[in-house]
């Protein structure tokens, strides 16, 4: 009874894709298995490029009453996976509506795996809707929803849930690097890699229950568990390591979030506005011109960034001009780049040996306390509070952090002192001056290789974890696998339903058991016609 029992099991976890409709619960003495009821029936359709006037337009179909809308549409179903010119005729009244270009794609060789066309149609919006008209009023036809065309292709086996994200990425992807990270998981890359774990997890949870049905009566091999334990501890230490990416990937797939920080008037919204080259920030002598946080995207070298002008920090008894340093803390807290801006003439002379990252990092947090010293009483609007918080070097370290630090107005600076200072100065400072642009090229140069080591390389790396999703069922695995060695040694049957545990996790993640609610959010964000 047992064996069968777990021949069945292994047949549902290990046949990824029937898995996706098959459900099964146990109680003491049987199994019960049924197919969800999802599979679609619809034919849909849908525009499937860009609206607005374009040259051409692609109308998506599919479902089992493709050729039918061809038949009524085109007089023929055109010969498969070959773009044939027709003529597209009005159901109804025979009324010439487009001459297009048509593709028929039986199932299940098609993007969804059911039977699909694709009609290539003169983009203007009166004949698409033309079309997209005469479609609708075909009986069985219905307009698509939102990624319904991704969400068949799922429920046919054709993209996993990892592809599935890695398509909506590639078409929000606005950079080379997230195009190239999108491409990858796209064309299956996570799946691979959590399947193979999840397979080699299966294995495993196979012979420990054999172990636990047979171990007494019969010939089980004596170091299976060993075998399982050290198989299991391999993929647990691929695990952790993917995990530890330093969130490169979620990174990439987001944008670096990047500050610009330092005191009034060294120059931040100058260099906001060369990085985005326009003038975004205004720019002025009046130290404490900034007081929003001035927010832009960039795309630096292939990757995309989000950067942040601030406020100068200092203390203020300006009521406005606090709530701005607030707000140049709070960014400066969620960043994951710093970029420190000194100016030349004031700290110029004393650039060696610092420890930017420890030295910003208590900076920080000291503006921080006097800010909440600030808040609590209300009475210092004209009294602040002793304790010196202009920029000075001898901090004591906290933290390490990373900060980029450039040293604007350098144009203000003898040559030679500029020459013997820079020579002091660790590699990582850079020397600019935003007036006469000297220095900015290898500042951008700098700036553009610490986005690359904080994103990855989306071609050489090994795969990145690309979603807080994943990141939560990893951990929960991790988490699983660790309280299955743990309990290995007291009680087998409940360690092996941690491991059972760990491959439901990375299970979710590809979507080899899934659930309404997270289908609905995955699909949520793709647009129609996708
Ligand atoms: N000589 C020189 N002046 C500069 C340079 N960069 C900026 N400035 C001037 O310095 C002043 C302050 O520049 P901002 O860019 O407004 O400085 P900020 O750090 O944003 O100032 P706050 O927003 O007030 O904190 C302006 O008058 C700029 O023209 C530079 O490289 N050399
Ligand atoms: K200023
Ligand atoms: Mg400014």
């Amino acid at each position: 009874m047992f064996a069968r029992l777990n021949v069945l099991r292994q047949y549902c976890l290990l046949s990824g894709r029937t898995a996706n409709f098959f459900q099964w619960t146990k109680d003491s003495t049987q199994i019960k298995y049924f197919f969800s009821s999802s599979v679609p029936h619809s034919t849909i359709f849908a525009l499937s490029s860009g609206a607005g006037k374009c040259g051409v337009a692609v109308i998506r179909l599919s479902g089992s009453k493709s050729s039918y809308a061809l038949k009524q549409l085109c007089g023929k179903v055109t010969k498969p996976r070959t773009a044939s010119l027709c003529k597209l005729m009005n159901p109804q009244t025979q009324e010439l509506l487009d001459r297009a270009l048509v593709l028929w794609f039986p199932g299940p060789k098609s993007f969804t795996g059911e039977d699909c066309a694709e009609l290539h149609i003169h983009g203007g919006p009166a004949v698409v809707s033309a079309v997209l008209t005469a479609l609708g009023s075909l009986s069985g036809l219905t307009p698509a929803l939102p990624g319904e065309f991704s969400k068949r292709a799922f429920a046919n086996g054709k993209l996993d849930l990892t592809e599935v994200e890695g398509l909506g990425d590639l078409i929000h992807a606005e950079t080379e690097a997230q195009r190239k990270q999108a491409l990858r998981q796209m064309e299956g890359d996570l799946n691979q890699l959590y399947t193979g774990w999840r397979t080699g997890l299966i294995k495993s949870l196979a012979n420990v229950e054999a172990f636990i049905d047979f171990s007494e009566e019969e010939n089980i091999e004596d170091d299976v568990i060993e075998l399982v334990t050290t198989s299991v501890m391999k993929i647990q230490t691929e695990m952790e390591a993917h995990l530890r990416d330093s969130r490169k990937g979620e990174r990439l797939r987001d944008g670096v979030h990047a500050v610009i920080l330092g005191e009034p008037n060294v120059g931040k919204s100058s260099l906001l506005n060369f990085l985005c080259q326009r003038p975004a920030a205004i720019v002025s002598p009046l130290a404490g011109t900034t007081r929003d946080v001035v927010e832009t995207a960039l795309n630096i070298a292939g990757y995309p960034v989000l950067i942040s002008d601030t406020a100068g920090l200092r203390e203020s008894c300006d009521v406005i001009e606090k709530e701005g340093i607030s707000r140049a803390l709070d960014r400066a807290e969620k960043a994951d780049l710093k970029i420190l801006v000194l100016d030349f003439e004031v700290h110029g002379a004393n650039l060696s040996n610092v420890d930017f990252p420890t030295f910003l990092s208590s900076y920080l947090s000291d503006m921080r306390l006097y800010q909440n010293n600030f808040r609590e009483a209300d009475s210092v609007h004209d009294s602040p509070s002793n304790s010196d918080q202009s920029l000075s070097f001898d901090q004591v370290p906290e933290d390490s952090w990373e900060v980029l630090v450039v040293v604007n107005k350098s144009d203000l600076a003898r040559v030679s002192d500029l020459k013997q200072v820079s020579q002091h100065a660790s590699g990582s400072v850079c020397f600019v001056s935003c007036k006469t642009g000297q220095g900015l090229d290898r500042f951008l140069h700098v700036l553009a290789g610490r986005i690359k080591d904080l994103c990855g390389d989306p071609l050489t790396s090994s795969s990145s974890l690309t979603q807080t999703r994943h990141r939560h069922h990893l951990s929960r695995c991790k988490q699983h696998l660790e309280d299955f060695h743990n309990l290995l040694s007291y009680d087998v049957v409940i360690a092996a339903e941690k491991l059972r545990r760990a491959t439901r996790e990375l299970a979710l993640i590809t979507g080899a058991v899934s659930t309404e609610d997270v289908l609905d959010v995955i699909f949520r964000d793709f647009c129609i016609g996708k």
